[in-house]
Protein backbone atom coordinates (compact mmCIF):
# COMPACT_ATOMS: atom_id res chain seq x y z
CA UNK A 1 0.00 0.00 0.00
CA UNK A 2 1.58 3.23 -0.97
CA UNK A 3 2.06 5.44 2.55
CA UNK A 4 2.17 9.49 2.25
CA UNK A 5 3.64 12.23 4.60
CA UNK A 6 1.02 15.31 4.96
CA UNK A 7 3.71 17.39 6.69
CA UNK A 8 1.75 20.67 6.53
CA UNK A 9 -1.41 22.28 8.18
CA UNK A 10 -4.15 20.48 5.69
CA UNK A 11 -8.05 19.79 6.20
CA UNK A 12 -8.99 16.64 7.39
CA UNK A 13 -10.41 15.53 4.22
CA UNK A 14 -6.89 15.25 2.40
CA UNK A 15 -6.31 11.87 4.98
CA UNK A 16 -9.57 11.35 4.20
CA UNK A 17 -9.56 10.97 0.29
CA UNK A 18 -6.04 9.06 0.52
CA UNK A 19 -7.61 5.88 3.07
CA UNK A 20 -10.25 6.25 0.99
CA UNK A 21 -8.52 5.48 -1.93
CA UNK A 22 -6.03 2.75 0.08
CA UNK A 23 -3.22 5.00 0.70
CA UNK A 24 -1.77 5.07 4.33
CA UNK A 25 -1.53 8.69 5.70
CA UNK A 26 0.65 9.94 8.20
CA UNK A 27 -0.21 13.20 9.21
CA UNK A 28 2.71 15.34 10.80
CA UNK A 29 3.16 19.00 10.84
CA UNK A 30 6.27 21.15 12.29
CA UNK A 31 9.52 19.24 11.17
CA UNK A 32 12.67 20.23 10.80
CA UNK A 33 14.38 19.64 7.86
CA UNK A 34 16.57 17.44 9.44
CA UNK A 35 13.37 15.79 11.32
CA UNK A 36 11.75 15.18 7.99
CA UNK A 37 15.21 13.97 6.18
CA UNK A 38 15.09 11.17 8.91
CA UNK A 39 11.60 10.13 8.11
CA UNK A 40 11.03 10.61 4.41
CA UNK A 41 12.65 7.61 2.98
CA UNK A 42 9.43 5.60 4.44
CA UNK A 43 7.05 7.85 2.13
CA UNK A 44 5.87 7.24 -1.43
CA UNK A 45 4.32 10.78 -1.35
CA UNK A 46 4.81 13.84 0.42
CA UNK A 47 1.82 16.48 0.53
CA UNK A 48 2.23 20.00 1.41
CA UNK A 49 1.59 23.58 1.72
CA UNK A 50 3.71 26.60 1.61
CA UNK A 51 5.54 25.85 4.81
CA UNK A 52 7.75 22.27 4.02
CA UNK A 53 10.63 23.46 1.98
CA UNK A 54 11.46 20.67 -0.20
CA UNK A 55 15.42 21.09 -1.04
CA UNK A 56 17.67 18.98 -3.16
CA UNK A 57 19.28 17.40 0.35
CA UNK A 58 15.57 16.81 1.77
CA UNK A 59 14.75 14.88 -2.28
CA UNK A 60 18.33 12.98 -1.21
CA UNK A 61 16.87 11.65 1.37
CA UNK A 62 13.62 10.55 0.01
CA UNK A 63 14.58 7.53 -1.40
CA UNK A 64 11.38 6.03 -2.46
CA UNK A 65 9.49 9.32 -2.91
CA UNK A 66 7.56 9.21 -6.16
CA UNK A 67 5.45 12.32 -6.00
CA UNK A 68 4.89 15.80 -4.07
CA UNK A 69 1.96 17.45 -4.47
CA UNK A 70 1.20 21.10 -3.05
CA UNK A 71 -2.13 21.46 -1.70
CA UNK A 72 -2.05 25.43 -3.20
CA UNK A 73 -0.47 26.99 -6.35
CA UNK A 74 2.91 28.29 -5.18
CA UNK A 75 5.80 25.69 -5.90
CA UNK A 76 8.53 28.10 -4.76
CA UNK A 77 9.52 25.94 -2.06
CA UNK A 78 10.07 23.02 -3.94
CA UNK A 79 13.24 22.19 -5.68
CA UNK A 80 11.50 21.20 -9.24
CA UNK A 81 15.09 20.66 -11.19
CA UNK A 82 16.46 18.45 -8.36
CA UNK A 83 12.77 16.39 -8.21
CA UNK A 84 12.93 15.97 -12.11
CA UNK A 85 15.85 14.48 -11.53
CA UNK A 86 15.39 12.06 -8.71
CA UNK A 87 12.08 11.09 -10.98
CA UNK A 88 9.76 12.82 -8.45
CA UNK A 89 6.56 14.06 -9.91
CA UNK A 90 5.65 17.52 -8.65
CA UNK A 91 1.67 18.55 -8.79
CA UNK A 92 -0.01 21.07 -7.56
CA UNK A 93 -4.02 22.62 -7.26
CA UNK A 94 -3.83 25.35 -9.77
CA UNK A 95 -7.38 26.68 -9.00
CA UNK A 96 -8.82 25.35 -5.85
CA UNK A 97 -7.76 28.49 -4.12
CA UNK A 98 -7.29 30.94 -6.54
CA UNK A 99 -10.97 32.91 -5.72
CA UNK A 100 -10.37 32.84 -2.24
CA UNK A 101 -6.77 34.46 -3.01
CA UNK A 102 -8.01 37.35 -5.49
CA UNK A 103 -10.92 37.85 -2.37
CA UNK A 104 -8.28 38.60 -0.08
CA UNK A 105 -6.05 40.92 -2.09
CA UNK A 106 -9.78 42.91 -2.77
CA UNK A 107 -9.84 42.91 0.91
CA UNK A 108 -5.99 44.45 1.16
CA UNK A 109 -7.32 47.09 -1.38
CA UNK A 110 -10.24 48.01 0.87
CA UNK A 111 -8.02 47.70 4.36
CA UNK A 112 -5.56 50.16 2.50
CA UNK A 113 -8.25 52.50 0.99
CA UNK A 114 -10.17 52.81 4.27
CA UNK A 115 -7.12 52.29 6.35
CA UNK A 116 -9.32 49.80 8.17
CA UNK A 117 -6.56 47.79 10.47
CA UNK A 118 -4.90 51.48 11.92
CA UNK A 119 -8.87 52.64 12.40
CA UNK A 120 -9.73 49.77 14.36
CA UNK A 121 -6.73 49.63 16.50
CA UNK A 122 -7.36 53.74 17.25
CA UNK A 123 -11.24 52.86 17.78
CA UNK A 124 -10.48 50.14 20.43
CA UNK A 125 -7.89 51.81 21.95
CA UNK A 126 -10.74 54.58 22.64
CA UNK A 127 -8.87 57.38 20.78
CA UNK A 128 -12.20 58.10 18.19
CA UNK A 129 -9.93 59.55 15.28
CA UNK A 130 -12.62 60.25 13.52
CA UNK A 131 -10.97 63.04 11.82
CA UNK A 132 -7.29 61.42 11.71
CA UNK A 133 -8.72 58.27 9.02
CA UNK A 134 -9.59 59.95 5.48
CA UNK A 135 -10.02 57.72 3.12
CA UNK A 136 -10.63 57.17 -0.89
CA UNK A 137 -12.99 56.06 -3.03
CA UNK A 138 -12.26 52.99 -5.42
CA UNK A 139 -14.73 54.07 -7.81
CA UNK A 140 -13.29 55.47 -10.82
CA UNK A 141 -9.74 54.84 -9.69
CA UNK A 142 -6.75 52.66 -11.96
CA UNK A 143 -5.77 49.71 -10.63
CA UNK A 144 -3.06 47.87 -12.24
CA UNK A 145 -2.60 44.27 -12.24
CA UNK A 146 0.74 42.83 -12.58
CA UNK A 147 0.63 39.29 -13.57
CA UNK A 148 -3.38 38.54 -15.15
CA UNK A 149 -3.53 34.75 -14.78
CA UNK A 150 -5.85 32.79 -12.41
CA UNK A 151 -6.03 35.00 -9.61
CA UNK A 152 -4.93 38.14 -11.23
CA UNK A 153 -8.03 37.78 -13.33
CA UNK A 154 -10.39 37.02 -10.94
CA UNK A 155 -9.03 40.32 -9.08
CA UNK A 156 -10.20 42.33 -12.48
CA UNK A 157 -13.43 40.80 -12.47
CA UNK A 158 -13.86 41.45 -8.83
CA UNK A 159 -12.60 45.44 -9.30
CA UNK A 160 -14.45 45.92 -12.94
CA UNK A 161 -17.51 45.34 -10.47
CA UNK A 162 -16.53 48.12 -8.17
CA UNK A 163 -16.57 50.48 -11.11
CA UNK A 164 -12.17 50.52 -11.18
CA UNK A 165 -10.70 51.10 -14.44
CA UNK A 166 -8.71 47.64 -14.74
CA UNK A 167 -4.76 47.68 -16.75
CA UNK A 168 -2.54 45.10 -16.74
CA UNK A 169 0.87 43.90 -17.12
CA UNK A 170 1.57 40.57 -18.15
CA UNK A 171 3.91 39.36 -21.42
CA UNK A 172 1.72 36.06 -21.78
CA UNK A 173 -1.52 37.95 -21.56
CA UNK A 174 -3.22 38.09 -25.48
CA UNK A 175 -5.10 40.93 -26.45
CA UNK A 176 -7.75 38.89 -27.01
CA UNK A 177 -7.81 37.50 -23.78
CA UNK A 178 -7.74 41.61 -22.60
CA UNK A 179 -10.34 42.58 -24.26
CA UNK A 180 -12.66 39.16 -22.87
CA UNK A 181 -11.70 40.18 -19.35
CA UNK A 182 -12.40 43.78 -19.84
CA UNK A 183 -8.52 44.89 -19.17
CA UNK A 184 -6.46 47.59 -20.94
CA UNK A 185 -2.98 45.52 -21.40
CA UNK A 186 0.03 47.88 -21.21
CA UNK A 187 3.33 48.07 -20.61
CA UNK A 188 5.28 47.88 -17.07
CA UNK A 189 5.96 51.69 -17.32
CA UNK A 190 2.92 52.77 -18.26
CA UNK A 191 1.42 50.51 -15.62
CA UNK A 192 3.63 52.36 -12.92
CA UNK A 193 2.54 55.59 -14.02
CA UNK A 194 -0.94 55.56 -14.11
CA UNK A 195 -2.07 53.11 -11.41
CA UNK A 196 -3.59 54.14 -7.97
CA UNK A 197 -3.74 50.92 -6.74
CA UNK A 198 -0.90 47.81 -7.80
CA UNK A 199 -1.83 44.45 -7.33
CA UNK A 200 0.95 41.74 -7.72
CA UNK A 201 -0.05 38.26 -9.15
CA UNK A 202 2.68 36.77 -10.66
CA UNK A 203 4.77 33.44 -9.23
CA UNK A 204 8.39 34.12 -8.35
CA UNK A 205 10.55 33.69 -11.17
CA UNK A 206 13.59 34.94 -12.04
CA UNK A 207 11.81 37.03 -14.10
CA UNK A 208 9.59 38.55 -11.85
CA UNK A 209 12.14 38.68 -8.56
CA UNK A 210 11.95 42.88 -7.53
CA UNK A 211 9.31 43.47 -10.41
CA UNK A 212 8.73 46.26 -8.13
CA UNK A 213 12.87 47.23 -7.26
CA UNK A 214 13.58 50.31 -6.30
CA UNK A 215 13.63 51.80 -9.52
CA UNK A 216 10.62 50.92 -10.73
CA UNK A 217 8.72 51.99 -6.84
CA UNK A 218 10.30 55.72 -7.85
CA UNK A 219 8.46 55.27 -11.45
CA UNK A 220 5.06 54.81 -10.13
CA UNK A 221 2.24 57.65 -9.62
CA UNK A 222 2.59 59.86 -6.36
CA UNK A 223 0.61 57.72 -3.18
CA UNK A 224 0.03 54.58 -5.25
CA UNK A 225 -1.09 51.59 -2.79
CA UNK A 226 0.13 48.72 -3.46
CA UNK A 227 -0.90 44.85 -2.65
CA UNK A 228 0.90 41.83 -2.20
CA UNK A 229 -1.14 38.81 -2.04
CA UNK A 230 1.58 36.43 -4.70
CA UNK A 231 5.22 36.00 -3.48
CA UNK A 232 7.81 38.23 -1.19
CA UNK A 233 10.52 38.79 -3.62
CA UNK A 234 8.40 40.63 -5.96
CA UNK A 235 8.91 43.88 -4.19
CA UNK A 236 12.64 44.96 -2.92
CA UNK A 237 11.27 45.35 1.15
CA UNK A 238 13.64 48.39 1.48
CA UNK A 239 12.88 50.49 -1.25
CA UNK A 240 9.25 50.34 -0.35
CA UNK A 241 9.79 50.93 3.39
CA UNK A 242 11.63 54.24 2.31
CA UNK A 243 8.81 55.14 -0.67
CA UNK A 244 6.19 54.53 2.35
CA UNK A 245 8.00 56.72 4.96
CA UNK A 246 8.68 59.61 2.09
CA UNK A 247 4.75 58.99 1.56
CA UNK A 248 5.86 58.31 -2.22
CA UNK A 249 3.74 55.27 -1.73
CA UNK A 250 0.18 55.99 0.16
CA UNK A 251 -0.08 52.45 1.50
CA UNK A 252 1.25 48.76 1.23
CA UNK A 253 -0.76 45.47 1.79
CA UNK A 254 1.68 42.57 2.14
CA UNK A 255 0.31 39.19 2.57
CA UNK A 256 3.95 37.36 1.58
CA UNK A 257 7.13 38.30 2.52
CA UNK A 258 10.99 38.15 1.46
CA UNK A 259 11.33 35.58 4.56
CA UNK A 260 8.77 33.64 6.06
CA UNK A 261 7.30 32.62 8.66
CA UNK A 262 7.88 37.01 9.03
CA UNK A 263 8.61 37.51 12.51
CA UNK A 264 10.64 40.34 12.46
CA UNK A 265 10.45 41.99 8.92
CA UNK A 266 12.19 45.28 8.67
CA UNK A 267 9.08 46.79 7.23
CA UNK A 268 7.05 46.28 10.39
CA UNK A 269 5.98 49.42 12.04
CA UNK A 270 6.60 51.40 9.13
CA UNK A 271 3.54 53.75 8.79
CA UNK A 272 0.19 52.90 5.90
CA UNK A 273 1.64 49.49 6.20
CA UNK A 274 -0.91 46.71 6.44
CA UNK A 275 0.23 42.72 6.95
CA UNK A 276 -1.50 39.41 6.96
CA UNK A 277 0.74 36.14 7.82
CA UNK A 278 0.37 34.56 4.43
CA UNK A 279 -3.62 34.07 4.69
CA UNK A 280 -4.16 34.73 0.47
CA UNK A 281 -5.20 31.03 0.62
CA UNK A 282 -6.61 30.79 4.24
CA UNK A 283 -10.61 30.32 3.92
CA UNK A 284 -12.47 27.07 4.68
CA UNK A 285 -13.42 26.73 1.29
CA UNK A 286 -10.23 26.97 -0.21
CA UNK A 287 -8.63 24.80 2.46
CA UNK A 288 -11.48 21.72 1.74
CA UNK A 289 -11.07 22.74 -2.15
CA UNK A 290 -7.42 22.15 -2.46
CA UNK A 291 -7.07 19.05 0.44
CA UNK A 292 -9.17 17.13 -1.58
CA UNK A 293 -7.59 17.59 -4.88
CA UNK A 294 -4.06 17.45 -3.99
CA UNK A 295 -5.24 13.91 -2.32
CA UNK A 296 -7.20 13.06 -5.12
CA UNK A 297 -4.57 13.60 -7.58
CA UNK A 298 -1.71 12.25 -5.63
CA UNK A 299 -3.77 8.92 -4.74
CA UNK A 300 -4.33 8.54 -8.95
CA UNK A 301 -0.93 8.75 -9.19
CA UNK A 302 0.03 6.18 -6.79
CA UNK A 303 -2.85 3.80 -7.55
CA UNK A 304 -3.03 4.03 -11.01
CA UNK A 305 -0.79 6.11 -12.62
CA UNK A 306 -2.81 9.14 -13.74
CA UNK A 307 -1.17 12.42 -13.89
CA UNK A 308 -3.09 15.59 -13.19
CA UNK A 309 -1.82 19.34 -12.81
CA UNK A 310 1.91 17.81 -12.58
CA UNK A 311 4.61 20.51 -13.70
CA UNK A 312 7.37 18.27 -14.70
CA UNK A 313 5.55 15.79 -16.73
CA UNK A 314 2.87 15.92 -19.33
CA UNK A 315 -0.60 14.98 -17.46
CA UNK A 316 -2.13 11.44 -18.24
CA UNK A 317 -5.44 11.14 -17.12
CA UNK A 318 -7.03 7.72 -15.48
CA UNK A 319 -9.12 6.97 -18.75
CA UNK A 320 -5.78 7.61 -20.97
CA UNK A 321 -3.40 5.71 -18.24
CA UNK A 322 -4.85 2.31 -19.38
CA UNK A 323 -4.73 2.98 -23.48
CA UNK A 324 -1.66 4.51 -22.98
CA UNK A 325 -0.01 1.21 -20.96
CA UNK A 326 1.27 -0.99 -23.59
CA UNK A 327 2.15 1.86 -25.67
CA UNK A 328 4.45 2.74 -23.05
CA UNK A 329 5.86 -0.26 -22.79
CA UNK A 330 6.34 -0.85 -26.20
CA UNK A 331 8.14 2.72 -26.14
CA UNK A 332 10.67 2.07 -23.31
CA UNK A 333 11.69 -1.29 -24.90
CA UNK A 334 12.12 0.85 -28.25
CA UNK A 335 14.13 3.27 -26.65
CA UNK A 336 16.04 0.98 -24.98
CA UNK A 337 17.16 -1.49 -27.96
CA UNK A 338 18.34 1.55 -30.02
CA UNK A 339 20.05 2.70 -26.75
CA UNK A 340 21.64 -0.26 -26.62
CA UNK A 341 23.20 -1.06 -29.82
CA UNK A 342 23.74 2.28 -31.46
CA UNK A 343 22.89 4.82 -28.07
CA UNK A 344 26.50 6.12 -27.70
CA UNK A 345 26.45 7.89 -31.02
CA UNK A 346 22.73 9.15 -31.13
CA UNK A 347 23.08 13.04 -30.88
CA UNK A 348 19.63 13.25 -31.76
CA UNK A 349 16.27 10.58 -31.15
CA UNK A 350 12.77 11.71 -33.02
CA UNK A 351 9.57 9.43 -32.42
CA UNK A 352 7.22 8.91 -34.56
CA UNK A 353 3.87 7.76 -33.76
CA UNK A 354 1.76 6.51 -37.06
CA UNK A 355 -1.64 4.92 -37.27
CA UNK A 356 -3.97 4.32 -33.69
CA UNK A 357 -0.93 5.30 -31.64
CA UNK A 358 -1.47 9.11 -33.66
CA UNK A 359 -4.35 9.50 -32.27
CA UNK A 360 -3.21 9.52 -28.35
CA UNK A 361 -1.53 11.66 -25.97
CA UNK A 362 2.07 11.25 -27.50
CA UNK A 363 3.79 12.86 -24.26
CA UNK A 364 3.77 9.92 -22.44
CA UNK A 365 5.10 8.01 -25.34
CA UNK A 366 8.17 10.00 -25.84
CA UNK A 367 8.65 10.00 -22.10
CA UNK A 368 8.50 6.22 -22.04
CA UNK A 369 11.15 5.84 -25.21
CA UNK A 370 13.22 7.94 -23.31
CA UNK A 371 13.02 6.69 -19.92
CA UNK A 372 13.65 3.56 -22.33
CA UNK A 373 16.80 5.01 -23.90
CA UNK A 374 18.36 7.14 -20.85
CA UNK A 375 17.87 3.72 -18.55
CA UNK A 376 20.67 1.71 -20.17
CA UNK A 377 23.02 4.95 -18.76
CA UNK A 378 21.90 5.43 -15.57
CA UNK A 379 19.64 3.58 -12.53
CA UNK A 380 16.28 4.32 -11.44
CA UNK A 381 15.35 6.35 -14.65
CA UNK A 382 11.40 7.14 -14.99
CA UNK A 383 9.50 9.47 -17.31
CA UNK A 384 9.67 12.12 -15.05
CA UNK A 385 13.64 12.47 -15.16
CA UNK A 386 14.19 11.02 -18.84
CA UNK A 387 13.76 13.71 -20.71
CA UNK A 388 15.52 16.36 -18.06
CA UNK A 389 18.67 13.26 -18.41
CA UNK A 390 17.83 13.57 -22.24
CA UNK A 391 18.71 16.84 -22.61
CA UNK A 392 21.59 16.94 -19.67
CA UNK A 393 23.33 14.41 -22.03
CA UNK A 394 22.90 17.14 -25.18
CA UNK A 395 20.34 14.53 -26.95
CA UNK A 396 17.85 16.27 -29.56
CA UNK A 397 14.26 14.76 -29.35
CA UNK A 398 12.04 15.67 -31.97
CA UNK A 399 8.06 14.00 -32.03
CA UNK A 400 6.55 13.60 -35.32
CA UNK A 401 2.92 12.47 -35.40
CA UNK A 402 1.35 10.74 -39.02
CA UNK A 403 -1.86 10.45 -39.22
CA UNK A 404 -1.95 8.16 -42.38
CA UNK A 405 -2.16 4.27 -41.63
CA UNK A 406 0.75 2.26 -43.04
CA UNK A 407 1.29 -1.20 -43.26
CA UNK A 408 0.64 -1.79 -39.15
CA UNK A 409 -2.81 -0.52 -37.67
CA UNK A 410 -0.56 1.56 -35.18
CA UNK A 411 3.30 2.01 -35.19
CA UNK A 412 5.78 3.55 -32.79
CA UNK A 413 9.16 4.34 -34.39
CA UNK A 414 12.27 5.86 -33.35
CA UNK A 415 15.39 7.34 -34.84
CA UNK A 416 18.38 7.99 -33.88
CA UNK A 417 20.76 10.75 -36.02
CA UNK A 418 24.83 9.02 -35.84
CA UNK A 419 27.52 10.24 -37.70
CA UNK A 420 27.07 7.32 -39.40
CA UNK A 421 23.46 8.48 -40.61
CA UNK A 422 19.96 7.90 -39.19
CA UNK A 423 19.06 4.41 -37.69
CA UNK A 424 15.64 3.17 -36.72
CA UNK A 425 13.58 0.80 -34.97
CA UNK A 426 9.61 0.60 -34.87
CA UNK A 427 7.52 -1.60 -32.82
CA UNK A 428 3.53 -2.48 -33.17
CA UNK A 429 1.36 -3.84 -30.86
CA UNK A 430 -0.35 -7.16 -31.35
CA UNK A 431 -4.30 -7.53 -30.89
CA UNK A 432 -3.74 -8.64 -27.11
CA UNK A 433 -1.70 -5.39 -27.14
CA UNK A 434 1.75 -7.15 -27.38
CA UNK A 435 4.60 -5.14 -28.03
CA UNK A 436 6.24 -6.37 -30.85
CA UNK A 437 9.77 -5.21 -32.42
CA UNK A 438 8.77 -5.02 -36.46
CA UNK A 439 11.74 -3.48 -37.48
CA UNK A 440 15.36 -2.94 -37.08
CA UNK A 441 17.44 -0.73 -38.79
CA UNK A 442 15.81 -1.08 -42.07
CA UNK A 443 15.58 -5.04 -42.16
CA UNK A 444 11.95 -6.60 -41.00
CA UNK A 445 11.32 -8.85 -38.08
CA UNK A 446 9.19 -9.94 -35.71
CA UNK A 447 10.28 -10.06 -32.44
CA UNK A 448 9.04 -9.89 -28.18
CA UNK A 449 11.74 -7.57 -26.58
CA UNK A 450 11.66 -9.42 -23.15
CA UNK A 451 14.52 -10.56 -20.54
CA UNK A 452 18.30 -11.65 -22.06
CA UNK A 453 18.52 -11.78 -25.89
CA UNK A 454 21.08 -11.36 -28.31
CA UNK A 455 21.60 -9.57 -31.53
CA UNK A 456 23.65 -10.42 -34.20
CA UNK A 457 24.52 -9.25 -37.52
CA UNK A 458 25.86 -11.64 -40.23
CA UNK A 459 25.54 -12.65 -43.70
CA UNK A 460 23.00 -14.46 -45.20
CA UNK A 461 24.67 -18.16 -45.27
CA UNK A 462 23.67 -21.14 -45.50
CA UNK A 463 24.74 -23.36 -42.09
CA UNK A 464 24.99 -20.35 -39.50
CA UNK A 465 22.17 -21.01 -37.57
CA UNK A 466 23.22 -24.39 -36.85
CA UNK A 467 26.66 -23.40 -36.42
CA UNK A 468 25.29 -20.87 -33.74
CA UNK A 469 22.81 -23.59 -31.92
CA UNK A 470 25.55 -25.30 -31.49
CA UNK A 471 27.19 -23.08 -30.11
CA UNK A 472 24.84 -21.50 -27.59
CA UNK A 473 23.73 -25.19 -26.41
CA UNK A 474 28.06 -25.62 -25.50
CA UNK A 475 28.01 -22.25 -23.85
CA UNK A 476 25.03 -23.58 -21.52
CA UNK A 477 22.85 -21.11 -22.84
CA UNK A 478 18.96 -22.35 -23.63
CA UNK A 479 17.26 -20.47 -26.65
CA UNK A 480 14.02 -19.60 -26.00
CA UNK A 481 12.74 -17.87 -28.88
CA UNK A 482 14.55 -17.23 -32.30
CA UNK A 483 13.81 -14.33 -34.73
CA UNK A 484 15.31 -14.03 -38.02
CA UNK A 485 15.26 -11.01 -40.65
CA UNK A 486 17.19 -10.38 -43.27
CA UNK A 487 17.44 -7.22 -45.98
CA UNK A 488 17.87 -9.29 -49.40
CA UNK A 489 18.61 -13.61 -49.65
CA UNK A 490 22.27 -13.64 -49.44
CA UNK A 491 22.66 -10.01 -48.68
CA UNK A 492 22.82 -8.67 -44.83
CA UNK A 493 20.64 -10.79 -42.08
CA UNK A 494 19.83 -9.94 -38.42
CA UNK A 495 18.74 -12.87 -35.19
CA UNK A 496 17.36 -11.52 -32.25
CA UNK A 497 17.41 -14.52 -29.96
CA UNK A 498 16.05 -14.12 -26.80
CA UNK A 499 18.21 -16.88 -24.10
CA UNK A 500 17.34 -18.15 -20.62
CA UNK A 501 20.19 -16.83 -19.09
CA UNK A 502 22.21 -13.70 -19.96
CA UNK A 503 24.05 -13.84 -22.69
CA UNK A 504 28.21 -12.76 -21.37
CA UNK A 505 31.13 -11.06 -23.66
CA UNK A 506 32.92 -14.32 -23.67
CA UNK A 507 29.70 -16.37 -25.36
CA UNK A 508 29.67 -13.12 -27.60
CA UNK A 509 33.28 -12.81 -28.66
CA UNK A 510 32.82 -16.51 -29.30
CA UNK A 511 29.47 -16.00 -31.44
CA UNK A 512 31.24 -13.31 -33.44
CA UNK A 513 34.16 -15.50 -34.33
CA UNK A 514 31.60 -17.82 -36.31
CA UNK A 515 32.45 -16.97 -40.21
CA UNK A 516 30.15 -14.45 -41.40
CA UNK A 517 28.98 -12.94 -37.82
CA UNK A 518 29.77 -9.01 -38.17
CA UNK A 519 28.43 -7.99 -34.66
CA UNK A 520 27.10 -10.07 -31.68
CA UNK A 521 25.68 -7.94 -28.89
CA UNK A 522 23.92 -9.29 -25.69
CA UNK A 523 21.07 -7.13 -24.83
CA UNK A 524 18.66 -6.77 -21.61
CA UNK A 525 15.32 -5.99 -21.08
N1 LIG B 1 -0.99 34.54 -0.75
C1 LIG B 1 -1.39 33.31 -0.94
O1 LIG B 1 -1.75 32.62 -0.01
C2 LIG B 1 -1.45 32.77 -2.31
C3 LIG B 1 -0.56 33.17 -3.26
N2 LIG B 1 -0.61 32.65 -4.52
C4 LIG B 1 0.36 33.11 -5.49
O2 LIG B 1 -0.28 33.94 -6.44
C5 LIG B 1 0.50 33.97 -7.63
C6 LIG B 1 -0.38 33.94 -8.85
O3 LIG B 1 -1.11 32.74 -8.90
P1 LIG B 1 -2.01 32.38 -10.18
O4 LIG B 1 -2.77 33.56 -10.63
O5 LIG B 1 -2.75 31.17 -9.84
O6 LIG B 1 -0.89 32.04 -11.23
P2 LIG B 1 -1.04 31.99 -12.81
O7 LIG B 1 0.08 31.17 -13.28
O8 LIG B 1 -2.43 31.62 -13.20
O9 LIG B 1 -0.82 33.49 -13.23
C7 LIG B 1 0.42 34.11 -13.17
C8 LIG B 1 0.46 35.15 -14.26
O10 LIG B 1 1.70 35.84 -14.15
C9 LIG B 1 2.12 36.13 -15.46
N3 LIG B 1 3.54 36.39 -15.50
C10 LIG B 1 4.57 35.51 -15.55
N4 LIG B 1 5.73 36.16 -15.63
C11 LIG B 1 5.44 37.48 -15.63
C12 LIG B 1 6.23 38.64 -15.69
N5 LIG B 1 7.56 38.57 -15.77
N6 LIG B 1 5.60 39.83 -15.63
C13 LIG B 1 4.25 39.90 -15.54
N7 LIG B 1 3.45 38.84 -15.51
C14 LIG B 1 4.04 37.64 -15.54
C15 LIG B 1 1.75 34.90 -16.24
O11 LIG B 1 1.68 35.16 -17.61
C16 LIG B 1 0.40 34.55 -15.65
O12 LIG B 1 -0.64 35.10 -16.40
C17 LIG B 1 1.48 32.82 -7.48
O13 LIG B 1 2.72 33.34 -7.10
C18 LIG B 1 0.94 32.01 -6.35
O14 LIG B 1 1.93 31.31 -5.69
C19 LIG B 1 -1.56 31.75 -4.87
C20 LIG B 1 -2.48 31.32 -3.96
C21 LIG B 1 -2.46 31.77 -2.60
O1 LIG C 1 -1.21 28.43 -3.01
C1 LIG C 1 -0.31 29.26 -2.83
O2 LIG C 1 0.50 29.61 -3.69
C2 LIG C 1 -0.15 29.88 -1.51
O3 LIG C 1 0.67 30.73 -1.37
C3 LIG C 1 -0.95 29.40 -0.38
O4 LIG C 1 -0.04 29.04 0.62
P1 LIG C 1 -0.49 28.16 1.87
O5 LIG C 1 -1.00 26.87 1.33
O6 LIG C 1 -1.59 28.92 2.55
O7 LIG C 1 0.70 28.01 2.70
Amino acid sequence: MPKVLISDQMDPKAAEVFRAAGVEVDEITGLSKDELKAIIGQYDGLAIRSATKVTADVLEAATNLKVVGRAGIGVDNVDIPAASARGVVVMNTPFGNSITTAEHAIALMFALARELPAADASTQAGKWEKNRFMGVELTGKTLGLIGAGNIGSIVADRALGLKMKVIAYDPFLTAERAVALGIEKVELDELLARADFITLHTPLTDQTRNILSRDNLAKTKAGVRIINCARGGLIDEAALKEQLESGHVGGAALDVFVEEPAKQNPLFGTPNLVATPHLGASTTEAQVNVAIQVAEQMSEFLTRGGVTNALNMPSLSAEEAPKLKPYMALAEKLGAIVSQLEGEKASAIAIEVEGAAAQLNQKPITGAVLAGFMGVYSQSVNMVNAPFLAKERGLDVREVRHDREGDYHTLVRVTITTPEGQKSVAGTLFANAAPRLVEIFGIRVEAELDGDMIYIVNEDAPGFIGRLGTLLGESGINIATFNLGRRTAGGEAVALISVDSAVGQDAAGRIKAIAGVRTATPLRF
